[in-house]
């Protein structure tokens, strides 16, 4: 019988979980480079190689691609040979992983799950508990996957009970279009089909940790089962999405499908995105010890010079920022900013607007202030702010028409498109929405020369903090006309009528 000690188990599911924050696995960067090299859209082209870039600085330093560390699913395959030298539950062990990792001294990885999600939604503080999955299989080993799922991509998970004759490749695609970009395109997308409602849900989620293998595919020709895979691929692409929503080739880099068995009167289909963070490992645990991750070699990431020049962008003074430099800007723009800069998401947004409905006063001005909605890592060592990449900003869209109309807010910055009622609050009140690449949270933490708390302490990683910026690279999403490059770049990338 094979014995698995309790801490080789909890030091790999914590070394796993280090391993994965840091490094892209080698599949997906090599598809990230060939979905750069053939990309035309250049909004599209340039978030890829920022991807990258970011990519490689991770690797190098080792500290998180994305500020989002996502979290944690754990999917354990326990041979029934195998004893496990514990009185513990797994959950507990596992759980016990995930704040060892994520609470790392030298490389902090950033707690962000909430307990009591329907009352306070207080941060638990070490990102437990973990998502975990346990099957007793033949065999005399334990097989583990680790992910760390970000909150964009799995906020647009989906699911749909088909008629047992309805496509699932029409539904697929109908609901693909409605996802919006909060997902940080390129990626994947994972279906599962059969089963019952959780269970087409978990194949999809399990789908994604694949290898991916969609350019051999297309080389060799598909089986039956594997067509469905193909045209999903071809026809998400020729959506035009692109690269976070910019409009381009390239939205994702493989689908995956899993089928099970379901009942006759049922077609349960479920849809999980995965973003360009695309984070897991595999492990096998055979009695001998913890399992060991080796970095990949350098030469796996491609040499990308980013574009980085001041004569493509306009610089602007955030500390002499007028509402008539704001209503100049044009959808497209690239924007290097300089100055200080307030952050603020989800949390914040929701008690600012409540302070306001009760005619309290807000601990901070907003006014004539541009707010970067944003959940930082924990800095370490020199490090001004941990990575720090946008949060979606569409979730901000149902304060927006408040913010800009009670506080004298001049511009937000988030990730993916807004929506039409924040479009037109944009519009009515001269103001702009800008972006960052999703994804690129380190490149972005470059830019930020220091930060500090300014309110809401309690919030964590949600706090209001104002940092000061130096060159920080943006692009005009919604401009004070109400255009947005969410809406022009896919509809000029798209190859199938709308
Ligand atoms: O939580 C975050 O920092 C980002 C989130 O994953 C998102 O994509 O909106």
């Amino acid at each position: 019988m094979t014995v698995v000690r309790e801490e080789d188990f909890v030091a790999s599911v914590a070394a796993a979980l280090q391993f994965i924050a840091c490094y892209h696995p080698a599949d997906f960067l090599k598809s990230l480079k060939a979905a750069y090299d053939r990309e035309e859209s250049p909004a599209a082209k340039d978030a890829i190689a920022q991807i990258l870039v970011n990519s490689r600085m991770a690797a190098i330093g080792r500290r998180p691609m994305c500020q989002d560390t996502g979290m944690v699913a754990v999917f354990v395959k326990a041979g029934v040979g195998v004893r496990f030298e514990t009185t513990r539950g797994l959950q507990d062990l596992v759980d016990e992983a995930v704040a060892r990792a994520y609470l790392d001294d030298e490389n902090p990885l950033r707690p962000t799950m909430v307990s009591d999600p329907l009352g306070d939604r207080k941060n638990t503080g070490d990102n437990g508990p973990a998502m975990l999955h346990v099957d007793l299989v033949a065999g005399d080993a334990v097989e583990v996957i680790v992910a760390a799922k970000g909150g964009g991509s799995e906020n647009k998970a989906r699911f749909a009970q088909l008629n047992p004759s309805a496509s699932v490749a029409e539904w697929v695609i109908q609901t693909v279009e409605t996802l919006g970009a909060g997902w940080c395109p390129p990626g994947m997308i994972g279906i599962g089909v059969g089963g019952s409602s959780d269970h087409a849900m978990l194949l999809a989620k399990e789908s994604l940790f694949e290898p991916i293998d969609m350019g051999e595919l297309l080389r060799r020709g598909p089986s039956t089962a594997e067509e469905l895979r193909i045209e999903l691929y071809e026809r998400i692409n020729a959506l035009g999405i692109g690269a976070q929503g910019l409009g381009g080739l390239t939205t994702v880099v493989d689908v995956k499908v899993k089928t099970a068995p379901t009942h006759a009167a049922s077609k349960p289909v479920g849809l999980v995105p995965q973003c360009a963070a695309n984070r897991h490992v595999r492990f096998t645990l055979d009695g001998s010890g913890p399992a060991r991750f080796d970095p990949p070699s350098l030469a796996d990431w491609p040499e990308i010079a980013l574009q980085r020049t001041a004569d493509a962008a306009k610089k602007v003074d955030l500390d002499a920022l007028s509402r008539a430099e704001v209503a100049s800007w044009k959808a497209g723009d690239r924007l290097l900013l300089s100055g200080k800069l307030l952050t603020g998401r989800d949390a914040p947004h929701k008690r600012m607007v409540e302070m306001m409905a009760r005619g309290e006063p807000l601990p901070v001005s907003l006014k004539g202030r541009v707010i970067y909605y944003v959940g930082p890592v924990k800095a370490v060592g020199d490090e001004a702010v941990g990575p720090a990449g946008p949060t979606t900003a569409t979730r901000m869209d149902m304060f927006t028409a408040e913010m800009l109309e009670n506080t004298g807010l001049f511009a937000m910055i988030g990730k993916a498109e807004r929506g039409p009622q924040a479009i037109e609050a944009i519009r009515r009140h001269g103001a702009a929405s800008l972006i960052a690449v999703g994804g690129a949270a380190i490149l972005v933490a470059k830019a930020i020369k220091s930060s500090k708390v300014l309110a809401f302490a309690d919030l964590g990683m949600e706090a209001i903090h104002e940092f000061d910026v130096e060159d920080m690279p943006v692009t005009v999403a919604v401009d004070a006309q109400g255009s947005s490059i969410h809406q022009l770049g896919p509809a000029l990338w798209r190859k199938v009528p709308a």
